[in-house]
């Protein structure tokens, strides 16, 4: 793990800048049936913040309306302090997808899967020397650079999952949003991508990330925002105090929430 990417990231300062994710109210509806019923979220520059709740609860389509995939029916959204209409700078955002939805079985080498991610940040055309040290740098992280010029098919689930997450992280984001990033990755490797991850953090990333479990991603917890049939029912901090601010719908007192724990909430 020892490439390092050529081009800083140029990340303006954070210090008083608007949130990297504003939802407020925000309503959506999938197939004719309302999904999210009113969720707010913020997320902080340099935060992380983890989405959780029961299958079926909204998490999942919460991140997809904050990528404009699923449209809102009503309230607002901004990404970095600028309305959603009018955000352009798709390379400050990096995502990975759930492992269900991103196994499309398309024939490509790793490299061109991680390569993928640089495109925001550059034309079409052959990847040029930063774009090269980006890859090598996203895949050195997730531990998969030895496997950089194999097919993905002929990779494990938990592989690809890694080789996903190096997509994100090869767009250098300001903001990273996975889905279950962990979902089938070994625990060994569950460590090493929490470990990749809390650089990202302290180099001022902010994370919006679902998760069903914790795991060895606990200690970077900033907040666990818990959905409810489409509507927040609260907000943790990790020592569990409550944070009305982006609580809308009531919480209760801290000492009354059921303790945060692996895989309980799903
Ligand atoms: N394309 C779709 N068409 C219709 N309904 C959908 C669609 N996608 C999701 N839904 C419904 O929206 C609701 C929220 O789904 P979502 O995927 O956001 O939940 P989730 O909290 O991410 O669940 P999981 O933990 O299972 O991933 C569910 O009731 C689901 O059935």
């Amino acid at each position: 793990m020892t490439t390092k990417p050529t081009a800083d990231r140029e990340r303006p300062a954070i210090a008083d800048a608007p949130p990297a994710v504003a939802l407020r109210g925000a309503t959506a509806s999938l197939g004719g049936r309302p999904v999210l019923r009113g969720v707010d979220l913020t997320v902080a520059r340099g935060e992380t913040v983890a989405l959780l709740g029961a299958n079926g609860s909204g998490k999942s389509t919460t991140i997809r309306a904050v990528l404009g995939q699923v449209p809102l029916t009503g309230g607002t959204l901004e990404l970095f302090g600028t309305p959603f209409a009018r955000f352009r700078r798709w390379q400050r955002l990096g995502y990975v997808p759930q492992r269900s939805t991103a196994a499309a079985g398309v024939p490509a080498t790793v490299r061109e899967v991680v390569a993928a991610g640089r495109l925001a940040r550059r034309r079409f055309g052959p990847l040029g020397r930063e774009d090269k040290a980006a890859v090598r740098h996203a895949l050195d992280q997730v531990g998969m650079a030895e496997r950089i010029k194999d097919p993905v098919d002929a990779l494990s689930g938990g592989q690809h999952q890694r080789v996903l997450i190096a997509r994100a992280l090869a767009a250098e984001p300001e903001l990273l949003i996975m889905d279950e990033p962990l979902a089938g990755v070994d625990v060994g490797n569950q460590e090493a991508l929490a470990d990749t991850l809390r650089r990202q953090v302290e180099a001022g990333t902010s994370v919006l990330l679902v998760l069903h479990e914790l795991g060895p991603l606990a200690p970077l917890i900033d907040r666990a925002v818990v959905l409810r049939d489409g509507q927040v029912e609260r907000v943790e901090n990790p020592d569990r105090l409550h944070d009305l601010a982006c609580h809308p719908h009531g919480a209760e007192p801290a000492e009354a929430a059921p303790k945060i724990e692996t895989g309980l909430l799903t």
